[in-house]
């Protein structure tokens, strides 16, 4: 098996680096600043367990690859750069290997099933950290991630199993799940706060915003009949096997959407995160106007530039109230 890695940041740089030292054969692609450190370094993966640096092939598109029967592609991309990636990877000769949607959001399996036959979905539990070109770092300990694996719409096959087996020779805890968009859904509750967690500032409460964010969703989720199951760290499935640490001198700069700020990448997923619940919510006639909110607020803030840590808990407040 050959792991094709589409977009080396945080989660594909961590999972790649992984497994290329657990021995599997990788192949990433990447573009930018990450693009050419790989190429002229390879990749720093710092965890609990010290700091590795180790060889990781990239090329900078998909039409450089010679697609293999023996492929398995990770699509480690932001919620809105997942079309684009899909259409370079099918232009480029992919066919039916299968693709696994390594994203936060529920939306990515839908679109890839226009393009592939043969999609699944991860739950994808793992801190992961791009902020400097060519390093990469995971806060998840003991292991460095836990990732649920299902075909998509429903179903296991080999290849779960099959990429099951290598993640977890890599230190990554894996389980398959015939209904892996319930844990889908139950993450996508976690990730209403990856945009309060970018803009507040470090210290700020969080909570008093993201429980009222997820009782919109799951008021939403009961109207549409979505099914959700809770993956935070409560689950017994996460219990043990990964836990969010401190490194000494490597704090956690926060969620990926801060990250995505802090880089300046110049977009953020907030519209396949709270925008996946104003959808739902215009979908099934019921009120969102806070993921709404939320929604419109990063889509503005990303256009004005301004990022992490640029809005009070009062001024947040005043929206929320408004
Ligand atoms: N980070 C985390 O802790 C977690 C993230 N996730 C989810 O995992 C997914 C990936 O997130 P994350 O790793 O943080 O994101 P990152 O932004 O760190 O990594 C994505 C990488 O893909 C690159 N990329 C995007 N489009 C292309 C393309 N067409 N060709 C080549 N490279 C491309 C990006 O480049 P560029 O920087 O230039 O945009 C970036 O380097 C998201 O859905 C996220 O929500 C899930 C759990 C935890
Ligand atoms: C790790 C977690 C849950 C929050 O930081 C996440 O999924 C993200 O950052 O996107």
């Amino acid at each position: 098996m050959r792991v094709i890695i589409h977009g080396v940041g945080a989660i594909g740089g961590v999972v790649g680096a992984a497994l290329i030292e657990a021995g599997t054969e990788v192949l990433g692609i990447a573009r930018g600043r990450m693009l050419a450190a790989l190429q002229a370094d390879g990749i720093r993966m710092i965890s609990h367990r010290g700091t590795v640096e180790l060889p990781f092939p990239c090329v900078a598109h998909p039409s450089e690859i010679t697609f293999r029967p023996d492929d398995v592609v990770l699509l480690c991309v932001k919620g809105q750069d997942t079309a684009a990636a899909l259409e370079d990877l099918r232009a480029a000769g992919m066919t039916d290997q299968p693709l696994f949607c390594c994203q936060n959001g529920v939306a990515n399996e839908r679109v890839a099933l226009r393009y592939f036959p043969n999609v699944h979905g991860v739950t994808v539990m793992m801190p992961a950290t791009y902020l400097e070109p060519g390093e990469v770092i995971t806060h998840g300990a003991p292991c460095y991630g836990l990732f649920a694996l299902g075909r998509y719409p429903g179903g296991t096959d080999a290849a779960d199993e099959a990429l099951k087996q290598a993640l977890e020779r890599a230190n990554i805890a894996a389980f398959t799940s015939a209904e892996v968009m319930r844990t889908k859904y139950g993450k996508l509750l976690m990730n209403l706060g990856n945009i309060v967690d970018a803009l507040l500032p470090l210290g700020a409460d969080r909570p008093r915003f993201t429980d009222r964010l997820k009782a919109e969703a799951t008021a939403v989720f009961e109207a549409a009949g979505i099914g959700w199951e809770d993956v935070g760290l409560d689950n017994p499935q996460r219990k043990d096997v990964m836990q969010i640490v401190e490194i000494e001198g490597t704090p956690r700069p926060g969620s990926s959407t801060r990250q995505s700020f802090a880089r300046g990448a110049g977009s953020v997923e907030t519209d396949y995160l709270n925008g996946e619940i104003a959808l739902l919510g215009r979908l099934h006639g019921v009120p969102v106007p806070l993921n709404a909110t939320l929604t419109a607020l990063a889509a503005e803030r990303v256009a004005s530039g301004q990022g992490a840590g640029s809005i009070s808990e009062d001024e947040l407040e005043r929206l929320f109230a408004s």
